[in-house]
């Protein structure tokens, strides 16, 4: 299905009210890997503190079953959320937790994305025993990673690198790094810090240098549209200056019809009352091609009405690229 077929854009679908909600029973279905664990049992922790009874639905989706191949090669969307929205349609579960990097830019109609909740460390992490810097690597030396847009953008800092295909769960990466078959990997660094796992970061790329995908490092809460019980009880847990940010990033991604076998990378900021957007692109066909484009606006996070400004303000970004090319 195109990017373009469900809706043009993120809308605050739900009108929440700011009183306090009534307590309520709900379950979040959710991924079994550790990290995706870590994420419903810490969303978990925050609605109980609420008042609320909540339960896990663990399951295991299509994506975490591709092990072997590239996800950018399976070409499909959401790979991520599919048997989790199945839960939802159900009513096995009321909502699910989902690192907001892998939620496809229009969520199936019917479906919400019902809070975007504050950012861990949104920037991508070196990781590597043997060298403390991409910039020690000898030449030729060979990097992990199965991200068209790491590749790119590693390419463009050092293009000696043997850029190798690395899958699996953070886990299973880093054991796959310890075995010798890489001389180091990059991996968001929201992962390895939510897991505990900081102290094997030796560099965190400054966005200067890599710049992260739209939505790193941020969750979202989906939910059922006709569930506004459900997102109303959500409303105490959003982050709304992270939504704005991501609601720019995911509005670039989804003008460039965003899927996973187009190296783009998008990334704002709020700062001071500015948002600052800036992507890259990067040819799917694996040409030497990197275009920027960057944009601002001073936006007030608590408007609501912020969030359509942003969603403009990616789509100007996206013009940029195409103007240079991009496509
Ligand atoms: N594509 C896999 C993925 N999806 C979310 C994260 C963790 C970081 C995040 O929450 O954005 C990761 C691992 C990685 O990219 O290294």
């Amino acid at each position: 299905m195109s990017p373009h077929a469900c809706r043009g854009s993120e809308k605050a679908s739900f009108v929440l009210s700011t009183a306090p909600t009534p307590p309520v029973s709900l379950t979040i279905a959710t991924r079994e890997s550790r990290l995706a664990m870590w994420q419903a049992e810490h969303v978990q922790a925050l609605l109980q503190a609420q008042g609320h009874s909540v339960a896990l639905l663990g399951m295991t989706t299509q994506g975490d079953q591709i092990l072997d191949r590239s996800l950018s090669k399976v070409g499909g969307k959401g790979l991520f959320v599919k048997e989790l929205e199945v839960a939802l349609e159900e009513g096995r579960a009321n909502l699910a937790v989902h690192s907001l990097k892998d939620v496809p830019m229009d969520l199936p109609e019917g479906f919400d994305l019902a809070c975007v909740m504050t950012r861990e460390d949104p920037r991508d992490a070196w990781v590597s025993s043997k060298y403390a810097h991409l910039n020690d690597l000898p030449q030729g030396a060979v990097v992990g990673t199965s991200s068209l847009r790491r590749t790119v953008l590693l390419r463009a800092l050092r293009p000696d690198l043997k850029i190798e295909p690395l899958r699996g769960n953070l886990d299973t990466r880093l054991r796959k790094l310890d075995e010798g078959q890489y001389d180091g990997i990059v991996l968001a660094a929201a992962g390895l810090k939510r897991l505990g796992l900081g102290e094997r970061i030796r560099h965190i790329f400054e966005t200067t240098e890599m710049l992260p995908a739209a939505g790193q490092g941020a969750l979202g809460i989906e939910v059922r549209s006709n569930r506004a019980d459900v997102a109303q009880a959500l409303a105490p847990l959003a982050d709304a200056a992270t939504w704005l940010t991501v609601t720019a990033e995911r509005a670039v991604s989804r003008a460039m019809g965003g899927s996973c076998s187009m190296p783009l990378a998008a990334h704002a900021t709020l700062t001071d009352g500015v948002l600052r957007l800036q992507a890259a692109w990067g040819d799917p066909s694996g040409a030497p091609v990197l275009l920027r484009a960057d944009a601002k606006q001073a936006l007030d996070a608590a408007d609501p009405a912020s969030r359509d400004a942003a969603n403009l303000l990616g789509e100007s970004v996206a013009v940029q690229l195409r103007a240079q090319g991009a496509h």
